[in-house]
């Protein structure tokens, strides 16, 4: 197997310390950074809109690399934005909006977004019990080609083109980094379609089921810590991605 090139890592539920919260674990994205002085491009792959997301890579010093935004809907590379897929959204979550206000709220970040669109859940409301009423709504209104999901922290309404694995794509292609080169680590069942443009796939320990089902590994520790323990594991190995199957 060939060495590392490039770590995928969600934010929400996997760079704070832990899910359902927002504050990132510093200790974490030093080690990011100690990584990146290896070469190595650190790309954020999440639902947050783009904004957030370049804005964040920005201050985390890990703007040289591409990230991935909007669950794989938009990639930011050097100040270009590149939408990796057609298909829209905005009808479904404007019903979502109209209907739904009972048990969801829209993202602040929403007038941001370009086709993924956030809903945070009222208080109280089960993220299952919601997903299962957004599904009813669009099936009851004749909206095709959307794909709904959780990440711990929203509901997100898309197009079915998008995923993090598109975007994760996109933005390997643009730094000539192979899926063999490159290893991904989040916390959610919107993570899992990580697994097709990463060598490894790595769950926190708190992750969703879905995810951990579907991991290569499931890392110790919750969020942040799971980062922690696979950034030290990489550079323990040298960055040689043989044998971390075997974890
Ligand atoms: O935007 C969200 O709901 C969660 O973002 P994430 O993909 O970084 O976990």
């Amino acid at each position: 197997m060939p060495r590392l090139r490039a770590l995928a890592v969600d934010i929400d539920g996997t760079l704070t310390i832990n899910r359902g919260i927002f504050t990132l674990d510093l200790e974490a994205i030093n080690m990011l950074r100690e990584l990146s002085s290896h070469g190595i491009h650190i790309i954020l792959v999440t639902g947050n809109s783009l904004p957030v997301t370049a804005g964040l890579a920005r201050y985390l010093g890990f703007d040289y690399s591409p990230h991935v935004a909007e669950n794989g809907c938009m990639v930011f590379y050097r100040g270009s934005r590149i939408r990796t897929c057609t298909g829209d959204a905005s009808t479904a979550a404007r019903l979502v909006e109209e209907h739904l206000s009972d048990i969801l709220y829209p993202s602040w970040q929403n007038p941001y977004r370009h086709c993924d669109y956030a809903f945070n859940l009222r208080s109280g409301v089960d993220p299952q019990a919601a997903l299962e009423k957004v599904r009813n709504l669009l099936h009851r209104e004749g909206l095709e080609g959307i794909s709904i999901g959780y990440s711990g922290y929203a509901i997100h309404v898309k197009p079915s083109c998008v995923s993090k694995a598109r975007g994760l794509l996109k933005a390997l292609e643009l730094v000539g980094v192979k899926t063999t080169e490159t290893v991904a680590i989040g916390d959610s069942a919107l993570d899992v379609e990580l697994k097709h443009a990463s060598a490894v796939l790595v769950a926190v320990g708190n992750a969703d089921e879905e995810l951990k089902q579907a991991a290569h590994i499931v890392a110790p520790g919750r969020s942040s810590e799971s980062v922690k323990w696979l950034v030290k594991l990489l550079l323990e190995k040298n960055l040689e991605l043989d044998g971390l199957l075997s974890q």
